[in-house]
């Protein structure tokens, strides 16, 4: 069976790598989403799909799991989203989400979803990652090692914090 998680990953972090080790156990291949692929060099969105894709494949190798990574633009339209993704997907058997909107459009097209529990979610939350980086805060403790290492290969924590506003507002949102 091969299932399908989509993310962000603005970056990916130990909530995402906690429910990958869970979906681990119930599928025997998995695609990787890399969702708003288009966006980057934003505060909400500061790494590019590529950079994403790095820090997601290079975390999972850890898992018994094989695992494709597909980056995936948005769309305008939210009811021809599910037919988008899976044009750009190997076939997938079931997806994987705690998003409420995601969840609602893969039902409705008929695809099976399972959902996690949130794990950490008080400290494992992008926006919370974000924040401490524009803030220097510490946050290496919240992503895998190979995460943080792609993160300083491309002077993430610099990037974000020349986007981000210069009052340091809205860093999860904009
Ligand atoms: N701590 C967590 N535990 C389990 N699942 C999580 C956790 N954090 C996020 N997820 C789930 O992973 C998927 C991708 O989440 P996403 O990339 O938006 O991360 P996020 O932490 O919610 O980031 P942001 O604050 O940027 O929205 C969603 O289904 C989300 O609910
Ligand atoms: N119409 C659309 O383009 C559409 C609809 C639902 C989800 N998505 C994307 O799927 C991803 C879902 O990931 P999150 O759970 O991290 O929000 C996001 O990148 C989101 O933009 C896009």
């Amino acid at each position: 069976m091969r299932g399908f998680y989509i993310g962000r990953f603005q970056p990916y972090h130990e909530g995402h790598h906690h429910m990958v080790e869970e979906i681990a156990e119930q599928v025997d291949e998995l695609v990787l989403g890399i969702g708003s692929a288009g966006d980057s060099h934003t505060p909400r969105n500061p790494f590019t799909a590529g950079e994403r894709v790095m820090m997601v494949t290079k975390s999972v190798a850890e898992f018994d799991l094989p695992t494709y990574v597909v980056p995936i633009e948005d769309l305008d339209r939210n009811s021809v989203w599910v037919s988008h993704v899976q044009s750009m997907s190997p076939a997938f058997d079931v997806a994987f989400s705690n998003n409420p909107l995601v969840i609602r459009l893969f039902e409705e097209a008929g695809v099976e979803v399972r959902q996690s529990p949130m794990f950490r979610r008080e400290i494992l939350e992008g926006s919370e990652l974000r924040e401490r980086m524009a803030d220097g805060e510490e946050w290496g403790s919240l992503v895998p090692d190979p995460a943080a290492a792609v993160i300083e290969e491309c002077n993430g924590v610099d990037r974000i914090q020349q986007v981000s506003d210069s009052d340091g507002a809205d860093t999860a949102n904009s």
